[in-house]
């Protein structure tokens, strides 16, 4: 039964604010007439959910509902202004685009690098690196620095390391959704591969309705940085796709 599995993700009453500086006009900033004012813009509204070991979350809601800043502070790129977030001491990896890979490096170069910031061992990603260079599939550019890589490439690397590499827990950002049909159709059997192994926690965050309804066991319906509904895609994605129509 699922309620007597372990937590792998504990998330507890998280409020997340990004902070920016209000900017006046262009006379008031010279004459400083106005004081700076600090706008506070609340992304994130007391969110708490659980997700057990072995369970594939997805989490959805329209553009800017807060579910990257969410997935965010769960992989500990931002902290939560309030609340808690507890891994349980799993680890963890975040895939997505445009977060990890040092533009000036070569993929191979890239795939040390992410691989130490994984915790893995040298040896150990050395040992992993064939089995990711050609589940990646980009030929020669995989000795180019990723500057010159198209965002498919870029993802696909991506997706290969943190597949290849295994962590305990996984989130992915859209991934899913980008690279072309024969890569696409390529991650998606892989995930579908983790996952069948039930020892990978896995957290979803996308748009596709056949992915969340394929690939999730429980759905987070997100919508201005709260929660609208939370549990099984056959009873949130109808109510969501309806609200979105
Ligand atoms: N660095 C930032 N500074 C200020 N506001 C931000 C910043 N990053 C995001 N936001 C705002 O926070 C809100 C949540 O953004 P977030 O990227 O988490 O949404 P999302 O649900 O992932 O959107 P999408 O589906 O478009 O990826 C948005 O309104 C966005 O404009």
């Amino acid at each position: 039964m699922e309620e007597n599995r372990n937590s792998a993700i504990s998330v507890r009453n998280v409020c997340i604010d990004y902070k920016s500086l209000k900017t006046g006009s262009i006379k008031e900033n010279l004459f400083k007439i106005k004081k700076v004012e600090q706008e506070i813009f609340h992304a994130v509204r007391n969110v708490s959910f659980e997700v057990p070991e072995g369970q594939i979350l997805g989490i959805t809601g329209k553009n800017g509902s807060g579910k990257s800043t969410m997935l965010r502070a769960i992989a500990g790129i931002f902290s939560a202004d309030s609340g808690e977030i507890d891994l349980h001491g799993h680890t963890i990896s975040l895939l997505s685009i445009g977060v990890g890979f040092k533009n000036e490096l070569s993929g191979r170069e890239n795939i040390i690098l992410s691989g130490m910031l994984l915790g893995f061992s040298r040896d150990f990603i050395m040992e992993k690196m064939p089995e990711i260079i050609e589940f990646a599939g980009i030929g020669n550019f995989i000795d180019m620095p990723v500057k010159t890589y198209s965002s498919g490439m870029y993802s696909k690397l991506a997706f290969s390391i943190t597949a290849i590499l295994e962590t305990e827990i996984m989130l992915i950002d859209e991934v899913l959704s980008v690279g072309d049909q024969k890569f696409k159709k390529k991650s998606y059997n892989k995930m579908k591969e983790l996952i069948s192994k039930r020892d990978r926690t896995v957290v979803i965050v996308s748009h596709s309705m056949s992915t969340l309804e394929d690939l999730c066991d429980q759905i987070i319906w997100m919508h201005d940085g709260e929660i609208v509904m939370y549990d099984k895609p056959e009873i949130v994605l109808p109510v969501y796709t309806d609200f979105m129509r």
